[in-house]
């Protein structure tokens, strides 16, 4: 059952069973993906380093957010181990992403455990979340929650969503919207509740959420009713001066680690392909003025068929300043049938630019996997191979 067809009888954490149109009200996107958005929303703006998401449930919005370049660290908590071993393949980074290194390391780790448990390896985050959790958890775990996640773990930002039970009377025959569903609270109570806890955790709390109501039922609010705590500037958090530091209650199920250009290996590999790649783009550009010279000198054009036209090349296109910046730089030149291409050249590049800070950095990384000149301020490419292929001498 989908969300996005919310033609409903009885409703599963938004996920709704089929009745006649004429009682249909539709989410577009589908309210679950509202919910997921808004999370991406928040962390696109915020742009936190370590991200959890407890009751994680099937990892979709961890699979979201693990494209952020900004997060290097993603966790997930759940209380139902089966739920978090069967995706966790999904967060394992794929071909692409070998041949794509982000620029920060990333990892990824599934935790199975309940909420209310303190497991110390999800202290200091800068951003927690809590989608549709809080209301799956008994009165004594409910009660149990804030100590854990606001005095405990004391992240710098919280986010909680739960169903706006003053909505429900818009779905025919809703009592609760899941079986397992503990309570679903009013706007009322879920503020009551929030602020209740941000003042005794000293954080503050804004109300939102996402579901907007059907015209000429806007008193009802949001579907799904968000709080968004942001711990006050100054507090000496819980965590700092627990001495519990290496409380480890949580399971492991599932980590794992991403490809970055912060691993030596992977800059390498991106770092000689970027420059091997400028190296062939300027050597095959500078192809034609040989030519040229050639001809002049009486050379014959070999004849190897088809076009002898170059191929053309649709590099990157600069703005002016960085084109200014790379026609400053010092130009390849020819000596015999040597090309040289100076690393100051090549550090114009704005890609290359982005990965080395200087020519002593460019060297050291490219030295053993790409020929330099005898003093190594230029990379060395061999024109007699292609130019051969072209002229005969
Ligand atoms: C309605 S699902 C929400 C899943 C996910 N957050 C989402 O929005 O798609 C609630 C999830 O909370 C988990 N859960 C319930 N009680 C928990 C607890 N005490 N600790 C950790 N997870 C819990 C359930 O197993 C379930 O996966
Ligand atoms: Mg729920």
């Amino acid at each position: 059952m989908e969300e996005n067809n919310l033609q409903c009888s009885s409703v599963v954490d938004g996920n709704f069973e089929e009745v006649p149109r004429e009682t249909a009200i539709q989410f577009k996107p589908p309210l679950y993906r509202q919910r997921y958005q808004f999370v991406k929303n928040l962390v696109d703006q915020h742009e936190p380093k370590k991200v959890a998401d407890l009751g994680c449930g099937d990892t979709s919005l961890l699979r979201l957010l693990k494209v952020n370049p900004c997060i290097e660290l993603l966790v997930g908590v759940d209380i139902n181990e089966d739920k978090l071993r069967w995706r966790g393949d999904s967060l394992a980074p794929f071909m692409g992403d070998f041949l794509k290194p982000r620029d920060l390391n990333l990892t990824i780790t599934l935790y199975h455990g309940s909420v209310v448990e303190r497991d110390s390896r999800l202290l200091g985050f800068d951003l927690i979340t809590c989608i549709e959790l809080i209301e799956h958890l008994d009165s004594g775990d409910l009660a149990r929650f804030p100590e854990v996640v606001f005095g405990y773990l004391s992240p710098s930002m919280i986010v909680i969503s739960t169903p706006n039970s003053e909505f429900n009377p818009l779905f025919p025959s809703v009592t609760l919207r899941d079986s397992d569903h503990k309570f679903e609270w009013t706007r009322m109570e879920f503020q009551t509740w929030a602020l209740y806890v941000a003042n005794r955790y000293d954080y503050s709390v804004e109300f939102t959420g996402v579901g907007e109501p059907p015209a000429g039922a806007e008193n009802v609010g949001y579907c799904t009713q968000i709080g968004i705590f942001r711990k006050n500037e100054g507090k000496a958090t819980e965590s700092c001066l627990s001495e519990q530091h290496d409380q480890h209650v949580y399971k492991a199920v599932f980590t794992t680690s991403y490809p970055s250009l912060q691993q030596e290996r992977f800059f390498k590999l991106v770092l000689v392909n970027e420059v091997s790649q400028q190296v062939e783009s300027l050597r095959v550009s500078h192809l034609p003025r040989r030519k040229e010279q050639a001809g002049e000198r009486g050379d014959k054009p070999k004849d190897i068929g088809g076009s002898k036209a170059p191929v053309p090349c649709f590099g990157p296109v600069f703005t002016e300043v960085e084109k200014a910046k790379i026609e400053n730089s010092p130009t390849p030149f020819c000596v015999g049938d040597k090309f040289f291409v100076p690393l100051q050249r090549l550090l114009a590049y704005p890609k290359l630019n982005r990965l080395c800070a200087n020519e002593e950095m460019m060297r050291s990384v490219i030295a053993d996997s790409i020929p330099l000149s005898s003093d190594g301020s230029a990379v060395v490419a061999d024109l007699r191979n292609y130019f051969d292929e072209q002229f005969e001498f």
